[in-house]
């Protein structure tokens, strides 16, 4: 599934990606494409291949068929020139114990070019991290934090985050969110972003475009705006013969003796203006149920 026809290049691109972990195929065919500017949220179940397709993309795993692009170059061969201009937040904080806050900042601002030191030092007091302590010593969420900034700190083109807030308190996520998109020149591109979480609130808040992956598999991917406007829930009494099976029904269950349908507007033969618009953690629960 693609985002978009744009001719613009897109910022990030996977095309036929397959990747197996002993019998069991963690991503399944995946095809995406983000344009520049979009803030994308990946979302699905513990388990549904979201930590493995963004280390698929950033060139950390390599997938069995298929390939992945980042801003234009090839994930498994990213030059230097890229790699200045991405951030990656792993799922797991990847600190050196030893160090200080503080220390990490001042490693980091010596490998990216781009590095802004007051940057970085004035999104640490927004996030309420303590500079002097070291990584051992921080807690889950502070780590979190620090990981964040050093992803940050050197104003990148393109980001791509695993689960970047599920330690954070509620301030600093907000003030995480808000500084996705605080770029050093305001004129410039818009930043790129690919962001896993199962925070669906604070995602809905900030998202373009949602991919819904299921079992290594992308289910629903497209615009929030036409995705909240097209897909819709169609409760029916059971036995009914409305919507059958078809073009446009992304699932149905039952349920307390009613059916359940959710169904894309633009391609099912539904009613007009028929059911109810969905929120982001109302969608999820209907398409994994
Ligand atoms: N190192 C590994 N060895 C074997 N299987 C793995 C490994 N890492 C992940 N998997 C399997 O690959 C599949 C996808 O896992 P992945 O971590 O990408 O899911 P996820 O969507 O990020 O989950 P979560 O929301 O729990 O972080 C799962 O079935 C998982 O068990």
């Amino acid at each position: 599934m693609l985002f978009d026809d744009d001719a613009a290049p897109p910022a990030l691109v996977a095309e036929g990606l397959s990747l197996w972990r002993g019998n069991c195929i963690a991503l399944n065919h995946i095809n995406l494409r983000v344009p520049v500017g979009a803030v994308v949220g990946l979302v699905g179940r513990n388990g549904a291949g979201k930590s493995t397709l963004l280390r698929c993309l950033v060139g950390l795993s390599a997938p069995d068929t298929g390939h992945c692009h980042l801003l234009g170059a090839p994930s498994l061969e990213l030059p230097d020139a890229v790699r200045e201009r991405l951030g990656y937040v792993a799922q797991t904080p990847d600190l050196f114990d030893w160090l200080t806050a503080e220390q990490h900042l001042r490693r980091f601002s010596a490998l990216y070019r781009g590095y802004d030191e007051r940057r970085a030092l004035l999104l640490a007091s927004q996030l309420d991290l303590p500079l002097g302590v070291r990584a051992s010593r921080l807690s889950g969420g502070d780590q979190q934090k620090l990981s964040v900034l050093l992803a940050l700190a050197h104003d990148p083109d393109l980001l791509l985050l695993d689960e970047p807030v599920s330690s954070l308190d509620p301030m600093a996520r907000r003030n995480f969110m808000r500084s996705l998109f605080e770029r050093r020149d305001a004129e410039g591109p818009p930043r790129t972003v690919l962001i896993s979480s199962h925070l669906l609130t604070d995602l809905e808040r900030v998202v373009t475009h949602v991919a819904f992956l299921r079992a290594g598999q992308l289910q629903l991917v497209g615009e929030w705006d036409a995705l909240t406007e097209h897909v819709r829930l169609l409760e029916l009494p059971a036995g009914h013969t409305a919507l059958p099976r078809g073009a446009g029904v992304l699932n149905r269950r039952e349920l307390a003796g009613r059916e359940r349908v959710l169904f894309d507007a633009r391609v099912a033969e539904a009613p007009p203006a028929a059911g109810q618009a969905l929120g982001l953690d109302e969608l999820f629960a209907e398409l994994n149920a």
